[in-house]
């Protein structure tokens, strides 16, 4: 009884010292250290945050606040990375805090919650991320390249026969690419119907036009409320993605599932990777194996259409960056070929392109947010948890003093004194750390590959009008969002010769 007693005694004593010092830590560490500075907020609402191309703003403020910036929204608080060292550092070397994502409640409720790409930093991420790392790492992702340049070829055919829809065509690249690396299924149109179901699903998540979405994201708790309001149409958009994205996740995956079944005619593919080298596994491993499947698909579409985009609209404001790229593609395929990934190492002009491609216009401009795990204290701020974190790929990219004139387009940034690639710097429009894209090196082939094998083959320049005058095209007109697209833009797009045109009729 005695013993006991004294064991309580001390338990309760240790109980007490070890919440003193954490108390003390964390008054201390709030109290000696300011957030980072930024704009002045106002109180109760805090910052006024830019909508349009909010990037620029960022970029612009971190001008005045440095790389580090603290925002606030309600009681959020927002941190925005302007510099590459800063993403490092934090990413990087301080690895464990920094690679947590916030909580977006609308990404559960939309039936999202099987993507990996949102998902906390916890062991379900790690599970659904050891199988991207599994079939997505640069060794693995060579299996995808045959597929990838027989679509790149399809993109060129289509070039030929239609060249006024460029934007159609390079979404069915990509589309194309992941159907049959994922599903091996064949699209033949833009209304494929698995297509469609990752399109309309993607659609209605990013869509923000919905009521109550951002209430329920500011205020997640509303979500319970927010179905008994009279008027509110806003359970029924949530089910209804709900349901369109269980589709999107099961259809294909179940289509192939009953081929493999049933021994019919099947393309080999990652879902009968994984369907024949596991036969016994557990429903919770199946779920993996889907939502990985679904992600490839959905994370990579998109993404790459917008590089792709970037690429002919640099190409048609800047001619010289073209005539250098033929003069390099003629002296190594001699006019004769389509080029292959085994030319690449021979055609380091291509390369810098697509490295200026992926750094003039990040494709996703301010990264996906991240969230600290814990208090942090860094150059003497103090980074809260709980804040959100984006990274601010734009200001990286227009970074004067490691990029001189920014905006220009010019791959020579990337090309050394003796006419190599300069690999050294890192392509951040992968992201950084933990989080870094799980897809880069398929990307990576796809996007160069396209490249490649347009500029091997046509010339693109701006479109002229009826009196032979070039329309102009704004050197910059992005849309919003997760993932920025160039707007429309008129480009011309031809064969560069006859025999380019039989090159791309013999191609398979
Ligand atoms: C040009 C094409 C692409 C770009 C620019 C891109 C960029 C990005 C970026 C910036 C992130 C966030 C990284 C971070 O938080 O630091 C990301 C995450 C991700 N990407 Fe990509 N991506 C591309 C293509 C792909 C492809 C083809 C796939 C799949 C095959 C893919 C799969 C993913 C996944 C699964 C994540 C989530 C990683 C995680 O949170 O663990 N991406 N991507």
């Amino acid at each position: 009884m005695d013993f006991n007693i004294h064991l309580e005694a001390i338990l309760t004593s240790i109980l007490l010292v070890a919440g003193t010092y954490l108390l003390e830590r964390i008054i201390r560490t709030r109290v000696r250290n300011p957030y980072p500075p930024g704009p002045v907020a106002r109180p109760v609402l805090g910052n006024v945050l830019p909508t349009v191309t909010p990037w620029i703003t960022y970029t612009q403020w971190s001008k005045l606040y440095g790389p580090v910036m603290h925002l606030k929204a309600f009681t959020q608080h927002i941190i925005v990375l302007s510099s590459e060292d800063a993403a490092t550092d934090l990413y990087e070397k301080r690895s464990h805090t920094y690679a947590d994502r916030p909580y977006i409640p609308m990404i559960d409720l939309m039936g999202w919650s099987f993507n990996s790409g949102f998902m906390p930093y916890s062991e379900t991420w790690r599970k659904h991320r050891r199988v991207f790392h599994q079939h997505f790492r640069p060794e693995a992702s060579l299996a995808y390249r045959p597929t990838e340049l027989r679509k790149v070829h399809v993109l060129l055919r289509a070039l030929l026969q239609n060249p006024d829809d460029i934007v159609t065509h390079v979404r069915m690249l990509t589309a194309g690419i992941m159907m049959e690396t994922m599903y091996g299924h064949d699209i033949k149109s833009m209304d494929d119907e698995y297509v469609t179901l990752v399109s309309d699903s993607v659609d209605m998540l990013s869509s923000s036009v919905f009521p109550g979405a951002t209430v329920v994201n500011a205020l997640p708790f509303l979500r319970h409320f927010l179905k008994w309001l009279p008027g509110v149409v806003f359970q029924s958009f949530v089910d209804k993605s709900a349901a369109l994205t269980n589709r999107m996740l099961t259809a294909p995956y179940e289509h192939v599932k009953n081929n493999v079944a049933t021994g019919q005619s099947q393309k080999p593919c990652l879902a009968t990777k994984l369907l024949l080298g596991n036969e016994h596994i557990t429903s919770d491993q199946e779920h993996v194996h889907k939502s990985v499947l679904a992600l490839a698909y959905a994370a990579g579409g998109d993404t790459s259409v917008s590089a792709l985009m970037t690429f002919v609209l640099a190409m048609a404001l800047y001619p010289h960056v073209v005539a250098q790229a033929h003069a390099e593609l003629d002296r190594v395929l001699g006019g004769k070929r389509l080029p292959t990934f085994e030319d690449r190492p021979a055609l380091p002009y291509i390369d810098a392109i697509y490295r200026e491609v992926m750094r003039w216009h990040p494709v996703l401009p301010l990264g996906v947010a991240r969230a600290a795990q814990d208090d942090d204290v860094y150059n003497g701020y103090l980074i809260p948890k709980g804040a959100m974190i984006l990274t601010n790929m734009w200001a990286m990219a227009h970074d004067e003093a490691k990029y001189p004139e920014p905006s220009a387009f010019r791959p020579e940034r990337f090309i050394t004194a003796d006419g190599q690639l300069d690999a050294s710097g890192r392509i951040f429009a992968f992201g950084f750390g933990r989080r870094i894209c799980a897809g880069r090196a398929m990307a990576d082939a796809t996007v160069w590959a396209t490249i490649a094998s347009m500029l091997a083959v046509f010339d693109i320049k701006k479109a002229k009008d009826e009196a032979g005058n070039e329309i102009p095209i704004p050197e910059y007109d992005y849309t919003d969002g997760l993932i920025s697209h160039p707007k429309p833009f008129q480009y011309s797009i031809h064969p560069r010769s006859l025999t380019s045109v039989s090159l791309i009729k013999e191609s398979r």
